[in-house]
């Protein structure tokens, strides 16, 4: 198990120690906030119920999160270091020396700082400078995966694959940025926004609330799946890009932003801006708002995993790296995994139909173990259900953890029989259970054949492990 050090826990530090910890690494935190461990708590949280939603597959062994009473407890052992101590270079360059004396020298160490090069950091960093790179994440940090990797030109390129290497592992897109530049590249074009929006709530345009519904209802649907330029490609309509261009870059020299402009934060503006703010939203706490977008990014990332686009393509290849391989146990375990936000219904518990979909994806499961896999299947044989019999025995809700083990009841020429059951947890009750008759089937006649000889020798096999017979 691999160790992660977390300097500074509050908002960005929680979010760092929940990801490292639900993807296995053990956690040291330090933070000389007396409330520190108690606002991690609550994050962990959080984090807890929504993270693991996101996988078909359950996530590794959660590592321990202690806190630590000095930095240099936090750092001894640690392989990876991420400072997200307040934005103040003062403040950071004080907690990077003391790094480099306790951290160990293989130690790679991340700061998640907002702006600040990394060459402003590492002039006076000493020894650590050529393993100390900018890896600034986005709140929420368990849920969001891209990560502005910039190393500057003091981090050799073996070094930033290491980097790259660890945040990949967490399930994070690091994006490498190659030229350092103040803010990196995502907080410039969030900065111009958020710019663009206080001015038009200063000069009376809009209210808070209607400047996030021209966001929510509209472009941040299309940022989140094709982000800007292929958004705007297909704007140009079949001539493209350079049609679009044509078309609106002349607008850039009307007066359509204020971008260069730095509102007056005058005590007048920020209650104008406070109080819309919480007209909008302040009969919710803090953490019932963290809640509801941690439950909408849950459902939009799954949807994106559908579609095997953008961070959904990124969730799916993080996943294969989750698979474990198979126990031989006896009943199979054929799912491990938690439902997802997106999975429940009117009543708030799980919809039936999702309890059809595990028992599928367990079958599934038992066709890749008897060899009737993706290339079996390319081949053109396969299996298709012909009756299924669910029997529903308890409730589940969004985010607990759900277990199936398979049964060969039945495992005879084209015929193969399945006995699923379902528990909360491996060992708590049970849900639901699934009687499940197949068939063999030739992809090319869509009819049923009998299985190739290695399939039907493994599911034999497999028949009679399980029935005893
Ligand atoms: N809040 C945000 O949306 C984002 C912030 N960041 C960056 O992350 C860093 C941290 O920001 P936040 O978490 O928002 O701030 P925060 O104020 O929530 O947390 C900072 C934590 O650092 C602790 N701290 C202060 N001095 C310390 C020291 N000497 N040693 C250890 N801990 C110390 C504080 O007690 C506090 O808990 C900043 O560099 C910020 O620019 C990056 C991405 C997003
Ligand atoms: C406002 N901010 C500059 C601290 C924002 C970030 O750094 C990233 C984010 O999560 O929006």
């Amino acid at each position: 198990m691999r160790t992660a050090a977390i300097i500074g826990g509050g908002v960005i530090g929680g979010g760092w120690a929940a990801r490292f910890a639900l993807m296995g690494w053990r956690v040291r935190v330090y933070d000389p906030d007396p409330e520190a461990a108690r606002k991690i708590g609550a994050v962990m949280e959080g984090a807890a119920r929504a993270l693991p939603m996101l996988y078909d597959v359950a996530l590794p062994p959660r590592g321990e999160i202690r806190f630590c009473e000095t930095l240099a407890e936090a750092v001894a052992e640690a392989d990876w270091v991420q400072e997200s101590v307040p934005e103040r270079i003062d403040l950071k360059t004080r907690v990077f020396a003391e790094i480099g004396v306790h951290a160990r020298p293989d130690a790679l160490i991340g700061t998640s700082t907002s702006g600040f090069k990394p060459s402003e950091l590492q002039d006076n960093a000493g020894a650590i400078a050529p393993r100390l790179m900018v890896a600034h994440p986005f709140n929420p940090v368990y849920l969001l995966p891209l990560v502005e990797l910039v190393p500057g030109s003091n981090v050799a390129p073996d070094i930033v694959e290491k980097a790259k290497t660890i945040l990949t592992g967490i399930g994070m897109y690091p994006l490498h940025v190659r030229a350092e530049i103040d803010a990196h590249i995502a907080d410039r074009l969030l900065e111009s926004v958020w710019r663009e929006a206080l001015w038009l709530v200063k000069d009376g345009i809009a209210t808070t609330e209607e400047i996030d519904n021209s966001i929510r209802y509209g472009f941040g649907l299309r940022w989140a799946q094709m982000g800007l330029f292929e958004t705007y490609r297909i704007a140009g309509g079949e001539a493209g890009m350079a049609h679009f261009l044509d078309q609106f870059g002349p607008c850039l020299a009307w007066p359509w932003s204020r971008l260069t402009e730095v509102p007056d934060f005058t005590p007048e503006l920020v209650q104008l801006i406070a109080g819309q703010s919480d007209a909008q939203s302040g009969h919710l706490d803090i953490r019932a708002l963290e809640r509801q977008r941690d439950d909408n990014l849950v459902a939009l990332l799954r949807a994106l995993r559908q579609q095997g686009t953008a961070a959904g393509k990124l969730l799916i290849a993080h996943e294969k790296t989750l698979r474990t391989a198979p126990s031989s146990s006896v009943p199979m375990v054929t799912q491990t995994r938690r439902v997802p936000v997106d999975w429940t219904d009117v009543n708030g518990h799980m919809n039936e139909g999702r309890f059809g979909q595990v028992f599928s994806d367990a079958s599934e499961e038992l066709m890749r173990r008897i060899g009737a896999d993706e290339d079996y299947i390319a081949a053109g044989h396969s299996y298709f259900t012909a009756e299924t019999t669910i029997k529903y025995l308890a409730e589940c809700h969004a985010g607990d953890a759900v277990q199936v083990t398979t049964c060969v009841t039945l495992g005879e020429g084209k015929k193969l029989r399945l006995f699923h059951e379902m528990r909360r947890d491996p060992e708590g009750d049970l849900l639901a259970t699934c009687d499940q008759f197949l068939l063999h089937v030739s992809l090319k006649t869509r009819r049923s054949c009998p299985p190739l000889p290695e399939v039907a020798a493994r599911l034999e096999r497999l028949a009679t492990e399980h029935t005893g017979a």
